[in-house]
């Protein structure tokens, strides 16, 4: 059932429109999150929605409660912000019961609300710490916890990870899709990375210049990108144009490409095509290999280059090979030297093609 409906929301500021017709309906107890590269409007759009800007035109609703023109504190609606926002100077008890305090909730029921979250959060024995002593970690549970106190209908979280290191940041992020999963809280979370999305949210939004270009489950997005923006931001950023189908045809026969993953544009033959896949979908070969995969995958792209780098990964290296005009990323097992010939190959499931 949906309990968060944005309608046909604009908003600018001065001159420059900054959302164009944001369309959203968020599910109870769902978790969507906004992506998309810096300055598409993410910021913006949870700043209209709790309202600490104007918005321009469109409707945003909670329930049947209609919330575009009220005050922020009438909203309902917290933010947990990267920074924390926390008050330096309070314990993490009185930190966390601030909200309620403001609200005139009595002071009985703060502290029983209070020691539910610390456990719910896993910060029992530090409720009397100043809230500077604690880890980055640490704060942003403080944080998290203080704005589930107040019991807000819709939790908004802006970049709520960005401040943490790698190791932390992996384990606040299943902390948080954990809490959610128990608690039930409806919640919106911006976030520029796309790994973060994938794991934490039920559906993600992916934002271009003020407008949602895609609403769908993880796996959608991933697997199914509906635009080159799209299939370029969520990784498939190796990219080859052809001036024309039938160019594209003199690389892959006509049935792989209606069994790949191409956009109704196909019937225009005249129209230029962009096909993209990712570094991990190709297969590399030097001339020296025999690699019998390769040679009976009949339905693929075939490219000849000659590694122009390669940069060590970890687990794999990252190949970049130069293919006459264009430059494709290849995963690969081993350290491969400037200059050798390859060939590579990519199975035509794993074309994005607009
Ligand atoms: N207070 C402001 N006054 C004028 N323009 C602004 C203001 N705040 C943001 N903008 C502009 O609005 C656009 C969207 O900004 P916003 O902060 O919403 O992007 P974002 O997607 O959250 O980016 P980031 O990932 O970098 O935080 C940008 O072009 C930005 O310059």
């Amino acid at each position: 059932m949906t309990h968060l409906l944005i309608e046909n929301l604009h908003a600018s500021y001065g001159d420059k429109v900054i959302l164009n017709n944001i369309n959203l309906a968020v599910a109870q107890g769902e978790m969507i999150a906004l992506l998309g590269p810096s300055g598409c409007g993410k910021t913006t759009l949870l700043n209209a929605l709790c309202g600490f800007m104007p918005i321009q035109s469109g409707c945003i609703s909670i329930g049947d409660r209609k919330i575009s023109t009220l005050a922020a504190e009438k909203r309902n609606i917290t933010m947990v912000f990267q920074s924390y926002a926390l008050w330096p100077h309070m314990t993490v008890s009185q930190n966390i019961g601030y909200g309620l305090k403001v609200q005139k909730v009595e002071r009985a029921e703060i502290e029983t609300r209070v020691n539910e979250l610390l456990s719910i959060v896993n910060l029992e024995g530090l409720q009397d710490e100043k809230v500077t002593a604690l880890s980055g970690g640490q704060r942003q549970r403080v944080a998290l916890a203080r704005a589930l106190a107040i019991r807000p209908d819709v939790l908004v979280l802006d970049e709520p990870l960005s401040n943490l290191d790698a190791k932390v940041r992996l384990n606040v992020r299943h902390e948080i899709k954990a809490l959610q999963k128990k608690l039930g809280f409806t919640s919106l979370i911006v976030t520029h990375d796309q790994e973060e999305a994938l794991v934490m949210a039920d559906r993600i939004a992916v934002l271009n210049q003020g407008q949602i270009e895609q609403l769908g489950t993880p796996e959608e997005i991933y697997h199914q990108p509906k635009t080159a923006f799209v299939a370029d931001f969520m990784g498939a950023n190796n990219k080859l144009t052809f001036s024309s189908l039938a160019s594209l045809q003199q690389q892959i026969s006509l049935s792989s490409l209606t069994q790949s993953k191409m956009q109704p544009s196909f019937s225009n033959k005249s129209t230029p095509y962009q096909v993209f896949f990712r570094s991990e979908d190709v297969g590399l070969t030097t001339l020296s290999q025999d690699h019998p995969k390769l040679h009976n995958e009949t339905d693929a792209i075939r490219i000849l280059g000659d590694v122009q780098q390669s940069a060590f990964l970890g687990g794999s290296y990252q190949i970049s090979v130069r293919c006459g005009k264009h430059t494709i990323q290849a995963d690969h097992h081993e350290n491969l030297l400037e200059g050798t010939p390859v060939t590579l190959c990519v199975p035509a499931g794993a074309l994005h093609i607009f």
